[in-house]
C-alpha cells in the first residue's frame, strides 16, 4: 500500500512525526528521496507536492493520502476522508485592499481575483452570483493587489499576519482547512488501510491525556474513584501482601494538577504521571 505524504515545506515534519509517532517509521529516507520503505512492508511512502496529492491518490498512484482540505476541494476530486489530523489550520478567505472600495462580494462585479485556488474560487463566485475574472498565482498572492494584478485575492491566512502587513481585509470565509487523512473511495475498506487510520487515530487520540498510577489504601477506593474525571473507570490492582491497591487511570492533562490534589486528599500516595504515545479505545 502507498501513502502519499507531503514532501517539504509547513505540514512536511508534523506529517513525519505523526507516521513515526502512529508506529510508522520511515526507513532509509534522504532529504532527496521521493519514496521510502516503511517498518511494515506492505507501507510505502510516497513524498509529493502538497497540493498534487490529491491527484496521486484519485490516479491509484498512492492510494492515501496526507494533505491539507484545501489542496482536495481545489483538486475537484471526489476522495473519501477517513481522519481530522488537526494540524495546518488555516481559512481560505476573499480580501481586499484596506483602504479600496472593495467592501463586499458584490463589488466584484467585473473586477479580477487572484488565487492559487481558481477551481474553489470559481465555485465560490458561482455561488455568490457573480463572475470576476480568476488571476491564477502560485504564491505571493498577497502582493497582487498592490501591483494592479488583481482587485482582490483568495488566500490563506491562519494567524493573519501577512494580511496585517499586506494592508489586506478579509471581506469573507470561503473554506476552512485542515491536514487530513484521505483514501481513494474503491480502497477505504482495505484492512491496510483500516490499520494506517487505526494507528494514526490512537496518536490523536492519545493528545492532551496523561496516564495516573497511584497506590492508595483499600478502604479509599471509593473516594478514589469519585475525585477520577473522565475516560472509563480506573483499573484497580491488588497488592500482594498489602492492603493497598493500584490504581491506573487516563485523564485529560488539563485535569491532572487538580486531580493530585485532589487525590492526595483522599489518601492516594506514590502518585506517578506519564505521557501515553498512543490509545485505542
Ligand atoms: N499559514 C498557514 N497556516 C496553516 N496551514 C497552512 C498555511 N499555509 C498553508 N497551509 C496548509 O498547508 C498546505 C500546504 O501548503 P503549501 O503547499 O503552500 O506548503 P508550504 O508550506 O507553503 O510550502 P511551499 O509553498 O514552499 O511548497 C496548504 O494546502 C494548507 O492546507
Ligand atoms: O496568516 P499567516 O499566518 O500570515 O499565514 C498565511 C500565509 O501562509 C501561507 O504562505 P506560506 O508561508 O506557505 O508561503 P507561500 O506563499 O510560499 O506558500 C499563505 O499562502 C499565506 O501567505
Ligand atoms: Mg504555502
Amino acid at each position: 500500500m502507498r501513502i502519499a505524504v507531503p514532501n517539504k515545506g509547513r505540514i512536511h515534519d508534523p506529517t513525519i512525526d505523526l507516521l513515526e509517532h502512529a508506529g510508522l517509521h520511515i526507513e532509509n529516507g534522504s532529504d532527496r528521496k521521493l519514496y521510502a520503505e516503511t517498518v511494515d512492508p506492505e507501507v510505502t511512502v510516497l513524498f509529493v507536492r502538497a497540493a498534487d496529492i490529491p491527484e496521486y491518490v484519485r490516479d491509484g498512484a498512492a492510494d492515501i493520502g496526507i494533505t491539507g482540505y484545501d489542496q482536495v476541494r481545489e483538486s475537484g476530486h471526489d476522495l473519501t476522508e477517513l481522519l481530522d489530523l488537526g494540524f495546518g489550520k488555516c481559512r481560505l478567505v476573499l480580501a481586499a485592499p484596506e483602504d479600496g472600495d472593495i467592501e463586499s462580494v458584490s463589488d466584484l462585479a467585473g473586477k479580477s481575483v487572484a488565487t492559487e485556488f481558481p477551481t474553489i474560487a470559481r465555485r465560490y463566485f458561482e455561488e455568490q452570483g457573480v463572475d470576476p475574472e480568476i488571476v491564477k498565482v502560485t504564491g505571493a498572492t498577497e502582493l497582487t493587489p498592490h501591483v494592479d494584478m488583481a482587485d482582490a485575492i483568495i488566500d490563506i491566512t491562519s494567524t493573519g499576519t501577512t494580511l496585517a502587513v499586506n494592508r489586506l481585509a478579509i471581506i469573507d470565509e470561503v473554506l476552512s482547512s485542515s491536514v487530513r487523512l484521505f483514501a481513494r473511495p474503491e480502497v477505504e475498506d482495505d484492512p491496510k488501510v483500516q490499520q494506517v487510520t487505526m494507528a494514526l487515530r490512537s496518536v490523536l487520540e492519545a493528545d492532551g491525556k496523561r496516564y495516573l498510577m497511584m497506590n492508595a489504601p483499600k478502604e479509599k477506593l471509593d473516594d478514589v474513584r469519585e475525585v477520577i474525571p473522565g475516560m472509563g473507570g480506573p483499573t484497580v490492582m491488588d497488592i500482594a501482601g498489602d492492603d493497598k491497591v493500584a490504581v491506573h487511570v487516563v485523564v485529560d492533562e488539563s485535569d491532572v494538577f487538580s486531580v493530585i490534589n485532589d487525590l492526595r486528599a483522599v489518601g492516594a500516595s506514590d502518585i506517578l504521571v506519564t505521557e501515553i504515545e498512543r490509545l485505542m479505545k
